[in-house]
């Protein structure tokens, strides 16, 4: 089927899926989540293709990583969207109402975009998890993958598929997988005007240049996670350690984990040593700045391309700043709007960090690794916006509506001054 039958086939099944009831909207979610535990082995399976083949084509582990379904993750998965079931149902919330002196109630309703469209990276849990928000938040999902996890987003669309089926009155098209992996699909889906309400580019700097200059749809961009992490002189050097630690090595492959550690002149000598060896025993090649080497002359001399560079891998440049100022200046210059995080204990320090950084989400004493839609309470994400409109950093439910104005009156009729 052609990219634009896709999206026209959403856009009429918009018609009905805007106007399920919660209840409806759950009992499918529910059984999208059983079909995936029934079709476990047959995505397995399917995975197990998709790895092979990466690691024929010399794609690093951690990305490879990001790719692996095993039966954990899975388990994850349908749990996220037993989450979403329970999350209350954005459509219809009244956000807010008043009164004007003429009587009319004016009153700001949810409601759901549409269809929804998602271009993302090598992770198949994403084809499952944008179905369910997209679903529960009463859109039609049309789902561009990565052709490097083709096998398994088919194996997993089908579970869904088999869900739907399950709802008469639920249309086939509510949830769609491109399954045409070509760079052409994705450039029709960026100008499927009129049939797309909101389109989410997940992905790099490649993808998002391309949805910048072809998009004729509505775009809220995810892009690249090039995250920092600040330690001022103040830091409780025990949390710094931890918070470091955590932030580069528990899932080196996604986005919010830290590309940069900034630290403060004060903890060059002292503390840096010491978390550079923790990082180097869990695997982390560090590469540090003329500061950095000199306290821990194992590292890789930093180049200017390493600040601006995102691994997703086990490594981590590194540079002592001269204070806070000196960290949100290089985070304003190399940041990506994506996640950024700093350890102190100054307060008034730590405060004009989140107002003066600007990225979608600043973490206060805890890792960036938080930057996810399960950890806020979402369930799980649409993606990461990087981007000002319509929101920022983890997109949930809500992200997914848009508001509309309704007008009670009386019989009011507008009288011309
Ligand atoms: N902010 C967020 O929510 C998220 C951000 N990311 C970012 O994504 C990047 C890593 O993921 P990675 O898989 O390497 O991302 P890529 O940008 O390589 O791929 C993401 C998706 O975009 C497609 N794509 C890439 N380039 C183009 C293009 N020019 N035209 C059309 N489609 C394109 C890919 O297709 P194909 O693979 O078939 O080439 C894939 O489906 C990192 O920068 C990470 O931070 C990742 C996930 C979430
Ligand atoms: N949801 C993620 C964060 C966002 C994300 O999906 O990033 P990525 O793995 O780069 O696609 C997580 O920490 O698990």
């Amino acid at each position: 089927m052609t990219v634009s039958k896709v999206c026209q086939d959403a856009a009429e099944a918009s018609a009905v899926v805007t106007q399920l009831t919660t209840e409806q909207k759950d009992r499918l979610l529910l059984d999208m989540a059983s079909a995936i535990e029934q079709h476990q082995d047959a995505i397995i399976e399917a995975n197990a293709r998709d790895v092979a083949a990466a690691r024929e084509a010399g794609v690093s582990a951690t990305l490879v990583d990001r790719l692996t379904m095993t039966e954990r993750r899975m388990a994850g998965l349908t749990r996220a969207i037993r989450t979403i079931v329970d999350l209350p149902d954005p459509v219809g919330q009244v956000v807010n109402g008043w009164t004007r002196p003429n009587g009319l109630l004016i009153e700001r309703v949810r409601e759901p975009l549409g269809v929804v469209a998602v271009i993302y990276e090598a992770r198949p849990n994403v084809t499952a998890e944008v179905a369910a928000l997209c679903l529960k938040s009463g859109n039609c999902a049309v789902l561009r993958g990565s052709s490097m996890a083709m096998e398994t987003n088919r194996a997993i669309m089908a579970a869904l598929d088999t869900a739907i089926a399950e709802h008469p009155d639920v249309p086939a098209a509510a949830v769609q997988l491109i399954d045409d992996p070509s760079r052409e699909a994705a450039l029709e889906l960026m100008r499927a005007k009129g049939y797309v309400d909101l389109l989410v580019p997940r992905g790099g700097a490649e993808l998002i240049a391309s949805v910048e200059q072809n998009a004729t749809v509505p775009t809220v961009i995810d892009g690249a996670g090039n995250c920092h992490l600040y330690i001022d002189g103040t830091a409780d050097r025990d949390i710094a350690t931890a918070v470091t630690v955590n932030a580069k090595t528990s899932r080196p492959s996604v986005c919010n984990a830290i590309e940069t550690l900034l630290v403060h002149r004060d903890l060059a000598a002292d503390w840096l040593p010491g978390v550079l060896d923790a990082l180097a025993e869990a695997g982390v090649e560090i590469r540090g700045c003329a500061a950095v080497r000199e306290v821990w002359p194992k590292a890789v001399a930093a180049r200017e391309e390493d600040w601006g560079t995102e691994y997703l891998d086990l490594v981590l440049a590194v540079r002592v700043v001269a204070d806070a100022d000196e960290a949100i200046a290089h985070i304003r210059r190399w940041g990506t709007s994506n996640a950024e995080g700093i350890v102190a204990r100054d307060i008034d320090i730590a405060r004009r960090f989140v107002r003066q950084v600007d990225s979608g989400s600043v973490f206060v004493n805890t890792s960036t690794r938080y930057s996810d839609g399960g950890e806020f309470g979402y369930g799980v994400e649409i993606g990461v916006s990087t981007q000002k409109l319509h929101v920022r950093g983890p997109m949930g439910l809500e992200a997914l509506t848009t508001v509309k104005n309704v007008v009670w009156g009386t019989g009011q009729t507008r009288v011309v001054a």
